[in-house]
């Protein structure tokens, strides 16, 4: 009798194509021995945060890099090891990760790091989850910072997305105007941007005395690398021997973009599961490319309007079906009327389309540019699609109001 004989049938209790799927989730946290081709990096940031390994402040640090370059990666590793090498020595190191696309007020960044800092019966204080002002966040933090770390580093995805940056000189000077001082706080700032830090405000460009670091996309190779060493996140003989340079190849294409790479093998065994097939093969890896890209462009326009969708759906039936690329307003806003129409909704002014085309750049879904100088604020811009139409429509479709324009096709 096997070990699966009294369970219920109705459950699946082995995995046939992954040993350990979490080796390719995204938030996993790689040992060092998985990480490929940024040993110069991981010593620059090592450099900067070395301080705190005896308790004193570390060298604030910008990192920027595309997308998939190990940038949140590297900084949380090196971390991790700055936290054990002080514990070595009774020194206490925390962090906190921020993700600010998704949090980007300066009370809310506050609060998040008082939180994790904070061990109650040492500060004395509480953190409610609301009811105080940002002034008064900060004063509990300052306590809980001093009284239950000796160093905090504050880790700030997405850095550009701040609302604010003041939250950058308060922290950065906490201990110069003595809001702490039995402890220190060290910040990274990750961005995409690299022009970020001219958007600084005057007042935090001055004050925030930072290194700066650049990470260079991957090359396929490198790819290649970084997913032999996770290979073991499926069983034996299941990948092809075509699968990973294929997965590399296909996540060099743009830039070499590791997130992307990882998903794509993640997705590719994920759908040679589904189908019931005991071999990853180079046509899985192909379709886990396309929702992959899919997945990613999703998120992008996740809880956007349906209007702002239907304007988008109009620039990719226009890039579909012309040899151009990049399209005015006008022209854009004719085939939104005719799409509006169709889906039974409200039609919108051209003035506010044009606005609702740059709430969308914003995003990165597209990218537009004035034509010719001064000629009235964007009513003449041109408009173009930054990733392929048919995943967008794709993506597009899933919509259930917009999913009646493909029987119209
Ligand atoms: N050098 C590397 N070795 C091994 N794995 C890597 C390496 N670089 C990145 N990865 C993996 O690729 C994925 C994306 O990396 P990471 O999130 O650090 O990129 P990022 O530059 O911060 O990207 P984004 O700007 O999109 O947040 C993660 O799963 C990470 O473990």
């Amino acid at each position: 009798m096997s070990a699966n004989d009294d369970r219920d049938p109705l459950f699946r209790y082995d995995d046939p194509v992954f040993a350990d799927e979490r080796l390719l989730e995204i938030t996993h946290l790689p040992g060092p021995d998985r990480i490929v081709g940024r040993d110069e990096q991981m010593q620059r940031v090592a450099d900067a945060l070395n301080p705190a390994i005896f308790g004193s402040e570390p060298n604030h640090l910008f990192i920027f890099g595309k997308t998939g370059t190990g940038k949140s990666l590297i900084s949380r590793s090196v971390t991790q090891r700055v936290i054990s090498e002080a514990q070595h020595d009774g020194v206490t190191v925390k962090y906190a990760f921020i993700d600010c696309g998704e949090q980007n007020t300066e009370a809310s960044i506050i609060k998040t790091i008082a939180q994790i800092v904070n061990e109650p019966d040492d500060s004395g204080v509480t953190i409610p989850d609301r009811g105080l002002g940002t002034g008064d966040y900060y004063k509990r933090l300052w306590q809980a910072v001093d009284r239950c770390t000796d160093v905090t580093i504050v880790i700030l995805d997405e850095i550009d997305m701040l609302e604010d940056d003041e939250v950058l000189r308060k922290l950065s000077r906490a201990g110069e105007n003595r809001r702490i001082s039995d402890s220190s706080i060290g910040i990274i700032g990750i961005s995409n941007k690299i022009d970020f830090p001219d958007h600084l405000s005057e007042r935090v460009k001055s004050s925030l005395s930072r290194d700066e670091l650049v990470f260079p996309p991957y090359d396929a190779n490198q790819l290649v690398e970084i997913l032999e060493k996770r290979r073991d996140a499926f069983h034996d003989g299941v990948l092809s021997d075509d699968v990973i340079p294929l997965t590399a190849a296909l996540a060099a294409q743009e830039h070499g973009d590791a997130r992307k790479a990882i998903d794509i093998l993640r997705n590719a065994g994920r759908i040679a599961k589904k189908q019931n097939d005991s071999r990853v093969t180079a046509d899985h890896v192909r379709d886990a490319k396309e929702k992959t890209e899919a997945d990613r462009f999703n998120e992008l326009i996740e809880g956007s309007p349906q209007q702002a969708k239907a304007i988008l759906y109009a620039l990719t039936i226009l890039t579909e079906n012309s040899s151009e690329k990049e399209f005015p307003t006008k022209i854009i806003y004719n085939q939104y009327k005719e799409i509006a129409r169709q889906l039974d909704f409200d039609v919108l002014s051209e003035r506010r389309v044009q606005e609702i085309l740059q709430e969308q750049n914003f995003l990165n879904v597209i990218q537009s540019e004035r034509e010719g100088r001064g000629r009235g604020r964007g009513a003449h811009a041109k408009h173009r699609l930054l990733e392929n139409p048919s995943i967008v429509k794709k993506v597009l479709l899933r919509d259930a109001r917009l999913a009646v324009l493909e029987d119209d096709e």
